[in-house]
C-alpha cells in the first residue's frame, strides 16, 4: 500500500462538473493540511472523446485514457475514487459533443453512422467505445449499497418536499407486452467449468453466421439468452397507440436507451416508426437520403431535413402536424420547445422518468403545458409490473408522505458487468430468420431461440463471485440496520430461478440467525415494501442490476424528493472503495438554468456524503488519523448543513450550489475547530471559522448577487476551464479565505 493517502475525484459533465469547479477548491483546502492528496481524472464525455484520437490532435489538446486507468485502479486495494454522475451519451449527444470539439479546433473525424470504408468503420468502432453507459460498468468492480442515511431521512421529515396529489380515478397506467418479449423468452444455464462460448445464427436457409466467438466464461457463472420480437413489439405499440387515443391519455415511452445502448435505441426506433408511420413511409426515400435515423428519435428528422429545399421541409413538417391530430397526445419533455417523448432517446430515461411521473400525481406534461394522466409504455415484462403496483397503491392510498414514510435502501448486484447492463457486446439485431444458439467448447448447445429478421437477441452474464459478494453485503446490511431484507427474484424467470438456487446456497455461508431474509417476486416484493413504507417501516431491497437502478431513483425520489441525497457506496471486491455521489444523473435541466440565469440548482449533498465515506475509508485503510478526523467532522457538518437547510434553492437570487458549498465549508471548519483529537487542525480551522463567520453575509451576497443574468462558459460538453472556474467562484472574499488555509 502506498504511503500517501490519495483520493481520486472524477471530472464529469453538465451540472456535477460545474459544481466541481466550486467544491474542489474547498476539498483541497481541507485535505491539504492533513497531507491527503486529491487528484482529478477526466472522464467527461468530451475528455473520453479526446482520449480516443491522440493521432488527430496537437500535443496540448491530448488527454490520456483516464477511464482505463481508473478501471485498473478499481481492481486494487488502494482504490479510493469519488465518482460523480456523467453523461451516458446517446448518438445525438455524441454527435453534438464531437461537433462542439471540432468548433473549438479539435480536428476530430465526424461520427460515421453508416460507415462505408474500412477507415470509417474503424472511426465508428472507436467512437462507439464512449457511447452509452461506458463509464460506470468499467469502474463498478463491486456491488452497490445505496441508502438514505438517518440524517438525510430526518431532513426530509423536517423539510418535506412537495408531492403531487393522487386521485383514485387516475387513468394513468403501465402498458407492457404479454408475449414475444425478453421476459417470455429467457433461457438460462449455469457454466460447469471455465471455458469459451460461441453465439451463432443458423439461418432458415442453412447458412451460419457467427455472432460472437470465444466468449470467456467462468465456472458457476449464470448465462442467459432472450429475444424481443420486433413483429410483436410493433403490434403491441400499434394497439397501445390506439388505446391511448380511446382513453384520451398521454402516450409515453420509458426505456433506458443510454444504459441499454444496443437494444433500447432499436426499440425506441420501432416506437418512433409506429407512431409517425404514415409520414415516415410517405417520405421514406427523401428521409433516407437526408440521413434520418429513427433510432435517434423524431428530433433527428428535424435535423436531417434541414438539408432539404424549404418547401419539402414545410411539407414534411405539416404532414407531422396533421398526423398529431389523429394520434393520441404525446407526453412532452419540453412543451415550450415542442420536444416530445419521442424526440431524443436519452431525454426520457426510465429510472428517473417513472418516479418523476409518480411523484407528480401520476401525470406527465402535455403539449398544452398542463399535467395529464398518461399511459406509460414499458414494453418488456421483466420489470414493468413493479411500477403498476406503485400506481395502484397511490390510487388507493394517495401520494406517499415524506414526513412519515419508511425507507427502501438497496443492495444491488452489479459487479463485473452483471446481468442486462453488461449485455451490449452480446446484443444483436438479427439479420435473417433462423435460430440463435449458444454452444460451449464441446459443441454442446446451452440454449437456442427461434428468431425473425429484426428481432433483438441478447445474452447476459453474471459471475459467481459477485453473487456471493452480493449475498454477503445483503446479510451485512440486514444485520447492521435490523431491517428485513428482500431478494426481489421471480421464480418464473429462468435467470432469477438460477439466482434463487444460488442465494439459498450462499445464505448458508453466513450467520443469519434472527434476521428476516426473504425471497419474493418483484411485484410481491413491491407490494410488501409499500405496505411497510406506509407504516414508516424500512425494508432492504436486494436486487439485480436493473432493479438496483430503478429502485434507487424511485424510492429516494418519493422519500427525499431527489436521488441526489443518497449515500451510494460501491465496496470494491478487491478492498478499495468507489464512492458514487447520489444516485441520479447529470441534470441537463440545471445547466440550462445556469446558462440562462447564473443559478445552479444542483444539490451536492451526494458529493458531501461520498467525501465523508471516502475519508472514513482512507482513515481505515491507511491507518490515517487525520483522515478519520476530517471524516468525522465532515459527517457533523453534513448534519448541520441538513439541519439548517442550506441546500440550493430553485430560483435565481436565492442560495444556489455555490452558496451551499460555502455553508458546507463553514460547518466543516466549525466541526474541526470543535474536535479535540487533533490540535493543529483545531487551531487552523478555528481561524478559518472566525474568518468565514465574520464574512458570512459578504460572501453570501457576493455569491447571490451575480445571479439573474446569463453566463457564457463557451461550451456545453467542453466549456472553457478558466471561464467556468471564474463563474463558479464569484466570491473573492471566500476564495481568499480558502487560499490562506492552503498557504498555512
Ligand atoms: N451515475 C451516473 O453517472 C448517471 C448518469 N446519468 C446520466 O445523466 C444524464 C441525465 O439523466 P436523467 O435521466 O435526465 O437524470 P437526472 O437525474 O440528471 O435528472 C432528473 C432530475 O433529477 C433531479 N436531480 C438529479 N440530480 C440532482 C441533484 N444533484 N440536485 C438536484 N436535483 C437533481 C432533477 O429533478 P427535479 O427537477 O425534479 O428536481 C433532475 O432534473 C444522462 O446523460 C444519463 O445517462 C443518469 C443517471 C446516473
Ligand atoms: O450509467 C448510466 O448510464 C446510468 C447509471 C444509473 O442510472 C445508476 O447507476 O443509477
Ligand atoms: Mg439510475
Amino acid at each position: 500500500m502506498p504511503k500517501t493517502p490519495k483520493i481520486i475525484y472524477t471530472l464529469t459533465d453538465e451540472a456535477p462538473a460545474l459544481a466541481t469547479h466550486s467544491l474542489l477548491p474547498i476539498i483541497d483546502a481541507f485535505t491539504d493540511p492533513a497531507g491527503i492528496e486529491v487528484e482529478t481524472r477526466d472522464i467527461s464525455l468530451a475528455g473520453r472523446i479526446i482520449a480516443l484520437f491522440p493521432d488527430c490532435l496537437s500535443e496540448e489538446q491530448r488527454i490520456g485514457d483516464h477511464l482505463a486507468e481508473l478501471g485498473e485502479l478499481a481492481k486494487t486495494p488502494e482504490a479510493n475514487i469519488i465518482k460523480l454522475p456523467n453523461i451516458s451519451a446517446s448518438t445525438p449527444q455524441l454527435k453534438a459533443a464531437i461537433k462542439e470539439l471540432q468548433q473549438q479546433g479539435y480536428k476530430l473525424p465526424d461520427y460515421p453512422e453508416e460507415p462505408g470504408s474500412d477507415d470509417e468503420k474503424q472511426v465508428k468502432a472507436r467512437y462507439d467505445k464512449v457511447k452509452g453507459s461506458a463509464v460506470n460498468p468499467v469502474l463498478r468492480e463491486g456491488n452497490s449499497d445505496r441508502r438514505a442515511p438517518q440524517s438525510v431521512k430526518g431532513y426530509a421529515r423536517k423539510y418535506p418536499h412537495r408531492m403531487g396529489k393522487w386521485s383514485s380515478d387516475s387513468q394513468s397506467h403501465v402498458a407492457h407486452m404479454s408475449e414475444g418479449d425478453f421476459y417470455g423468452s429467457e433461457k438460462s444455464a449455469v457454466i460447469d467449468g471455465a471455458g469459451e462460448l460461441r453465439i451463432e445464427l443458423v439461418g432458415k436457409d442453412g447458412g451460419l453466421t457467427v455472432l460472437k466467438d470465444k466468449l470467456a466464461v467462468l465456472e458457476g457463472e449464470v448465462v442467459d439468452g432472450a429475444a424481443m420480437s420486433s413483429r410483436r413489439l410493433r403490434r403491441f405499440i400499434a394497439a397501445e397507440i390506439e388505446d391511448a387515443k380511446q382513453r384520451d391519455v398521454l402516450f409515453s415511452l420509458h426505456l433506458k436507451a443510454t444504459m441499454m445502448k444496443v437494444s433500447d435505441p432499436i426499440m425506441f426506433g420501432i416506437v418512433v416508426s409506429e407512431f409517425y408511420g404514415e409520414v415516415l413511409e410517405k417520405h421514406a426515400d427523401t428521409l433516407d437520403k437526408a440521413g434520418f435515423d429513427r433510432n435517434n428519435g423524431i428530433g433527428d428528422l428535424y435535423s436531417a431535413i434541414q438539408s432539404l429545399p424549404g418547401d419539402k421541409q414545410e411539407e414534411i413538417k405539416s404532414d407531422i402536424e396533421a398526423l398529431y391530430s389523429e394520434r393520441p397526445p404525446l407526453a412532452m419533455v419540453n412543451s415550450h420547445k415542442g420536444i416530445t417523448n419521442l424526440h431524443v432517446p436519452s431525454d426520457v430515461i426510465i429510472d428517473a422518468s417513472m418516479p418523476a411521473m409518480i411523484r407528480d400525481s401520476g401525470k406527465m406534461w402535455g403539449a398544452d403545458d398542463a399535467l395529464h394522466d398518461a399511459k406509460a409504455v414499458i414494453p418488456d415484462r421483466c420489470y414493468a409490473g413493479i411500477y403498476q403496483i406503485v400506481i395502484e397503491d397511490c390510487k388507493q392510498h394517495g401520494a406517499f408522505d415524506p414526513t412519515t414514510m419508511g425507507s427502501v435502501p438497496n443492495v444491488g448486484l452489479m459487479a463485473q458487468k452483471a446481468e442486462e447492463y453488461g449485455s451490449h457486446d452480446k446484443t444483436f439485431q438479427i439479420p435473417a430468420d433462423g435460430t440463435v444458439r449458444v454452444t460451449d467448447g464441446n459443441g454442446r448447445v446451452l440454449f437456442e431461440h427461434e428468431v425473425e429478421r429484426e428481432d433483438i437477441w441478447r445474452m447476459c452474464q453474471t459471475k459467481d463471485a459477485p453473487i456471493q459478494d452480493w449475498v454477503k453485503l445483503a446479510v451485512t446490511r440486514a444485520r447492521d440496520s435490523g431491517a428485513p431484507a428482500v431478494f426481489w427474484l421471480d421464480s418464473q424467470r429462468a435467470h432469477d430461478a438460477q439466482l434463487i438456487t444460488k442465494v439459498e446456497r450462499y445464505l448458508k455461508d453466513h450467520d443469519t440467525d434472527g434476521l428476516d431474509i426473504r425471497i419474493m417476486a418483484p411485484e410481491d416484493a413491491m407490494r410488501f415494501s409499500l405496505e411497510r413504507i406506509r407504516k414508516g417501516e424500512d425494508t432492504i431491497s436486494v436486487t439485480g442490476n436493473v432493479l438496483r437502478d430503478y429502485l434507487t431513483d424511485l424510492f429516494p425520489i418519493m422519500e427525499l424528493g431527489t436521488s441526489a441525497k443518497m449515500l451510494s457506496i460501491v465496496p470494491l471486491m478487491n478492498g478499495g472503495g468507489l464512492f458514487e455521489t447520489g444516485a441520479g444523473g447529470s441534470a441537463p435541466k440545471h445547466v440550462q438554468q445556469f446558462l440562462e440565469e447564473n443559478h445552479l440548482r444542483w444539490d451536492s449533498l451526494g458529493e458531501f456524503l461520498a467525501l465523508a465515506a471516502s475519508l472514513e475509508h482512507l482513515g481505515k485503510t491507511f491507518d490515517n488519523a487525520r483522515a478519520t478526523v476530517l471524516a468525522k467532522s465532515l459527517d457533523k457538518a453534513n448534519g448541520a448543513f441538513l439541519d439548517s437547510d442550506k441546500s440550493p434553492k430553485r430560483k435565481a437570487g436565492e442560495l444556489d450550489n455555490r452558496g451551499s458549498h460555502f455553508y458546507l465549508a463553514l460547518y466543516w471548519a466549525q466541526a474541526l475547530a470543535a474536535q479535540d483529537d487533533d490540535g493543529e487542525l483545531k487551531a487552523l480551522f478555528g481561524k478559518l471559522t472566525e474568518v468565514l463567520k465574520a464574512q458570512e453575509q459578504t460572501i453570501v451576497d457576493e455569491l447571490n448577487q451575480v445571479q439573474g443574468q446569463p453566463v457564457d462558459i463557451q461550451g456545453y460538453f467542453h466549456p472553457d476551464y478558466q471561464r467556468t472556474r471564474e463563474a463558479m467562484r464569484p466570491s473573492a472574499t471566500f476564495n481568499k479565505a480558502l487560499e490562506e488555509i492552503v498557504k498555512n
